[in-house]
């Protein structure tokens, strides 16, 4: 997918790896509409970015997607501007196992819920023009994390649903086809108000323009759909993930 011309969600966008996903996003020719629940960060970025990109190619929509309401408020304003969505990345998430419900309703509910925003407006059969969703997941969305149980459970569910929604794209291409691909990303550590806030950290950290890279990377080959990308400091991998053997339920 060439990106020129292209409108991009991103949630999460004020800050961290959202504002490194909507950058590189510009860098590239789209146009990106930047969803956060942060409504003063999210309007300084914008100010920031217009300095070094067209004003008209970025609008700021305040959105706690938490909200059935203001998610589809903002997909529709993205939508009325740019005149369609091609790409979505849901972005937006948070660490603090003492509020753990609230870290399902945002880590995992609230991508569950931009993902099935995303497949209406995409939809090709719905008079859509296709497109691409990145579901940021985590390496805790691939295994243990000892500080994080509640956080690892969201991740790894993300992963879950990426997988399987993309497997169900991939299967009815044949009949509607929706032109909708879909990918999870699951970063190791990298260095956020997200991680700065946590007091025991330890560990490598990535860099935020790797981690944009390889979303950029997820969005614009367009033979990627269902896969899960690691990227780590100093690297990157395709998780391959064991298939069941139909005639048995081991793996
Ligand atoms: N920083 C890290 O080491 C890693 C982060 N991740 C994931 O990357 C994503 C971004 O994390 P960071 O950039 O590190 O975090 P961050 O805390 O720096 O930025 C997160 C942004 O999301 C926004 N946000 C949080 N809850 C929201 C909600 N309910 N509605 C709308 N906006 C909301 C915040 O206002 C903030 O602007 C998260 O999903 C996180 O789980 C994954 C792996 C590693
Ligand atoms: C502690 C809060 C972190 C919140 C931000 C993150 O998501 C950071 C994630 C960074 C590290 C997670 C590490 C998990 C490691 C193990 O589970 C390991 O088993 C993962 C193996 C993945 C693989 O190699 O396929």
């Amino acid at each position: 997918m060439a990106l020129s011309g292209k409108t991009a969600v991103v949630t999460g966008a004020a800050m961290g790896i959202g504002k490194a996903i909507t950058e590189i996003l510009l860098k590239n020719g789209a146009k990106v509409a930047l969803l956060d629940k942060n409504k003063a960060a999210g309007e300084s970025v914008v100010e920031a970015l217009s300095k070094e990109y067209e004003p008209d190619r970025m609008l700021f929509r305040e959105c706690n997607i938490k909200s059935d309401e203001e998610f589809k408020a903002a997909f529709q304003k993205a939508v009325e501007t740019f005149g369609g969505i091609d790409i979505l990345c849901n972005n937006a998430g948070m660490f603090d196992e003492s509020e753990w419900e609230n870290m399902v309703s945002t880590n995992l509910v609230g991508s569950i819920r931009g993902t099935y925003l995303a497949l209406e407006h995409m939809n090709k059969s719905k008079g859509g023009q296709g497109g691409v969703i990145i579901n940021v997941s985590s390496l805790a969305g691939l295994g243990p994390l000892l500080t994080g149980p509640v956080y690892s459970a969201t991740k790894h569910g993300l992963v879950g649903f990426t997988r399987s929604i993309s497997h169900r794209l991939a299967a009815i291409i044949s009949t509607s086809d929706y032109g909708i691909r879909a990918n999870a990303i699951c970063p190791g550590f990298v260095q956020t108000n997200l991680i700065s806030e946590i007091k025991s950290q330890t560990g490598q950290f990535a860099h935020l323009v790797d981690v944009a890279e390889c979303i950029l990377e997820l969005v614009t080959d367009e033979t990627k759909n269902g896969e899960a990308l690691v990227v780590v400091k100093d690297s990157k991998f395709y998780v391959t993930f064991p298939t069941l053997d139909k005639s048995s339920d081991k793996p």
